[in-house]
C-alpha cells in the first residue's frame, strides 16, 4: 500500500538548513495498522506530509495507494484519507454539514448512506446539528476521522490522532480505528509519540529519530530483538556509577550498560538467570548495591537501545 525509497526533505530558511527527513525507506502492506513513532522533531509529520502529497520531497520516490507520488499526486490524493494534527473543521459549522460538504467535494456515490454508515460506526449519531466547536475532544477526533474516510479511501493517514485526549477517549478511539480496519480493510498509517498507543494499537512500528528510521518491526519483535531484559541496579553511593558500569559492561550477559542518576541500567540476555552473577560482579568491583529491579523490555527501552536516549526524555 506504501513503498517509499530514500524519501528526504531539507528545509532551507533564514536560520539555515534543516535536514528534517534524511532518506526514509518504508513498506506498508494492505490492511496493516502501522505506527510511526519518534520524539518531537524527529521527522514524523514531514514524512507524512510528503506521503500525502502536501510537501514535495527533496529526494526519493514513493508509491502510495498504487499511484506514483511524483508522477500522479492527484491520483494519490483521491485514494487516501488524511487527518491532520488538530483536524480541519470549522468550529461554527454543524458536524453534519461538514460531512455532507466533504462528501460533495469528493463526489461520493450514495452520499447519505455513506455518511449514515460512518456516523453509526464512529458513534456520531445525534451530533448532526451540533457545531464542531461544541463537540468534545473525542467526538471531534471521530468526526475528523469520518471526514477522512468519507470517500472510501483504502489508506488512511492519521497525524497524532489521540494527542490531547483523556485516557478513556484515547482507548475508545483505538477501538474505532481497529473497527475501521476490520470493517473495510482500511490500511492505517499513523504518527504518535505515545508508547502505549504504539504498543496497543499498531501491528507494526517504524521508529524514526533525527530524520532516519532506526528500528522497524512488530512491537513484540522489537522488544525481543532490540532490547533484551532490563536490569536496573540502584547504587548505595551514586558516585560509584561509572565504576559499576565499567565492571558490569564486561559481564558476558550484558549487551549494553548505561549509568544515569546513581543507577546502572543494563540490557541483559536472560535477565532472571543472570541476576546473582551480576550482583557478584558488582560486589567484586567493591560497589554497594541499594536495590535491584528486573523488567521485561518496553518500547522505551527499545528506543533507548537504538538511540542511547529515552523516548520520554526526548519527546
Ligand atoms: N517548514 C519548515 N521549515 C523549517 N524547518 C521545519 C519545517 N517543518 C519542519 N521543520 C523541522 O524539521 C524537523 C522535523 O519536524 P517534524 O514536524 O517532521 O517532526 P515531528 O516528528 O512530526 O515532530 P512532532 O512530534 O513535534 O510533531 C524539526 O526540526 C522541525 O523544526
Amino acid at each position: 500500500m506504501i513503498e517509499a525509497r530514500g524519501l528526504a526533505r531539507t528545509f532551507t530558511g533564514k536560520h539555515g538548513r534543516v535536514e528534517a527527513v534524511r532518506g526514509v525507506d518504508l513498506s506498508v502492506a494492505p490492511g496493516e495498522i502501522v505506527g510511526f513513532l519518534g520524539p518531537n522533531g524527529a521527522g514524523k509529520t514531514t514524512t507524512l506530509r510528503m506521503l500525502t502529497t502536501l510537501l514535495a520531497p527533496t529526494a526519493g520516490t514513493a508509491t502510495v495507494a498504487g499511484r506514483d507520488l511524483r508522477a500522479d499526486p492527484g491520483g494519490v490524493r483521491r485514494r487516501i484519507g488524511y487527518v491532520a494534527q488538530g483536524g480541519g473543521t470549522d468550529p461554527s459549522v454543524p458536524a453534519g454539514e461538514e460531512l455532507d460538504l466533504q462528501a460533495r467535494l469528493y463526489g461520493v456515490d450514495g452520499r447519505a448512506q455513506r455518511i449514515a454508515e460512518l456516523c453509526a460506526r464512529l458513534e456520531l449519531e445525534g451530533l448532526w446539528d451540533r457545531p464542531c466547536g461544541a463537540l468534545s475532544g473525542g467526538q471531534r477526533r471521530r468526526l475528523d476521522i469520518a471526514l477522512g474516510l468519507v470517500h472510501r479511501p483504502p489508506l488512511l493517514f492519521l497525524d497524532e490522532p489521540t494527542t490531547g485526549l483523556d485516557p478513556q477517549s484515547r482507548g475508545n478511539l483505538w477501538e474505532h480505528i481497529r473497527s475501521m480496519r476490520a470493517g473495510d480493510g482500511t490500511t492505517v498509517f499513523l504518527t504518535t509519540h505515545y508508547l502505549d498507543e504504539a504498543d496497543a494499537l499498531c501491528d507494526r512500528l517504524l521508529i524514526i529519530d533525527r530524520g532516519r528510521i532506526v528500528a522497524a518491526g512488530t512491537p513484540a519483535e522489537l522488544k525481543r530483538r532490540v532490547a533484551g531484559d532490563v536490569v536496573t541496579l540502584q547504587l548505595a553511593d551514586p558516585s560509584g556509577a561509572a565504576r559499576a558500569r565499567e565492571a558490569l559492561s564486561r559481564h558476558r550477559s550484558v549487551r549494553k550498560a548505561v549509568a544515569a542518576g546513581g543507577a546502572v541500567r543494563l540490557t541483559v540476555e536472560d535477565g532472571e538467570r543472570q541476576l546473582m552473577s551480576l550482583v557478584r560482579t558488582l560486589d567484586a568491583a567493591g560497589v554497594e548495591l541499594a536495590s535491584l529491579n528486573l523488567a521485561r523490555p518496553s518500547l522505551d527501552d527499545v528506543f533507548l537501545t537504538v538511540t542511547g536516549r529515552s523516548l520520554r526524555d526526548a519527546a
